[in-house]
């Protein structure tokens, strides 16, 4: 028997296909959690490193041998029975034809239909950690002509950017709510999402994805402020809003600065090691900003992000970048 007091350390692996659906299992019955879905994997043995762990466990399972993959999140989550701490990678290639191979029921599903499914408790925070894409574009001041701030919006997307959070402060209400109608029509030809940073009343008046928090709203409120088909993101700088982000189900943060910015220069950071130990503690992903672009995606991945977040690095204009 396991002592109660310890965590049972568990691998588990998020296995994409080339089409971007992800492979799920259902857990026999009579297991911890039985009956419900669940990513492959399993107890980490001792003396094994995560990578061995994973390999056998994909082997024992799925008969599938990882060629490449990287950390997504690690959750901690106290069952009543026990407490398990659920190291789970994203694995992109492999080799083999995954199949049930102790009987249980496989599938491969679109990430976006994950939410349909029951999982075990300590999984949502890994539902969407799945869902989410390792970049998060945070949109610059727009000025002047809003059709030069949807141009460089169409650029971004066009390179990759899925999930975006509409900033602009200094616009006054109508003239923020007609620029979001614009956005999330070019976000939605793109298969984009869009967060407004703004009060959560205006999401379904423009039908946006979901609000981003600031750190003054997050304070603010009791509760989430939208229903589980939106995004509920925050903006965190510490533990204590870390935990207030988790306490009224935020989705996501975003942790922040992690590097010296040149909006904020000399303004104390976190550094990588800082922002490690706040982001592993979490129990929502969490991506990194401040000082920080698409070339530290791999660093972020090292250091319990879910990925990076940024306005200079992902909306400069391409012809601007050297
Ligand atoms: N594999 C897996 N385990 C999960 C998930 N979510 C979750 O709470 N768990 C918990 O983590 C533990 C995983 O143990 P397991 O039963 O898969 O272990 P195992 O494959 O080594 O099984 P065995 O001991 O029967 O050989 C269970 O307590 C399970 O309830 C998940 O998504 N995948
Ligand atoms: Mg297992």
């Amino acid at each position: 028997m396991t002592d109660a007091t310890d965590w049972l350390r568990v691998v588990a692996a998020a296995v994409f296909d080339d089409a971007g659906r992800v492979l799920l299992a259902r857990r026999p019955a009579h297991l911890h959690q039985g009956g419900l879905w669940e990513f492959p994997g399993g107890k980490v043995e001792p003396g094994e490193s995560l990578e061995q762990a994973l390999a056998r466990e994909l082997e024992e399972e799925l008969g599938i041998l990882p060629r490449r993959s990287r950390p997504l999140i690690r959750i901690r989550h106290a069952y009543p029975d026990r407490r398990v701490e659920l190291d789970v990678w994203r694995v992109d290639a492999f080799s083999g034809e995954p199949h049930g191979r102790e009987g249980q029921p496989v599938e491969w599903v679109a990430p976006e239909e994950l939410p349909e499914r029951e999982f075990p408790a300590a999984n949502r925070p890994i539902v969407n950690a799945v869902r989410l894409p390792d970049r998060y574009l945070v949109t610059g001041e727009p000025a002047g002509d809003p059709r030069r701030f949807l141009a460089r919006l169409d650029q971004a997307l066009t390179g990759g950017v899925r999930l975006v959070q509409l900033r602009a402060k200094g616009l006054p209400e109508a003239e923020y709510l007609r620029l979001a109608g614009q956005a999330i029509e070019c976000c939605r030809q793109h298969g984009a999402r869009l967060l407004l940073n703004g009060p959560p009343g205006w999401v379904e008046r423009v039908g946006a994805d979901g609000v981003h928090l600031d750190s003054r709203r997050l304070a603010s409120l009791g509760q989430r402020p939208l229903d589980s088909r939106y995004w509920v993101a925050a903006s965190c700088h510490d533990a204590r809003e870390l935990a207030r982000a988790e306490a009224i189900g935020c989705d996501f943060a975003v942790l922040s600065p992690v590097l010296p910015t040149a909006s904020h220069p000399g303004a104390p950071t976190l550094g990588w090691g800082g922002f490690a130990e706040l982001a592993d503690a979490a129990r929502i992903p969490v991506y990194a900003l401040g000082g920080v672009g698409p070339a530290d995606i791999p660093r972020a991945h090292g250091h319990y992000a879910q990925g990076i977040a940024a306005i200079r690095a992902l909306w400069e204009p391409v012809s601007a970048r050297s």
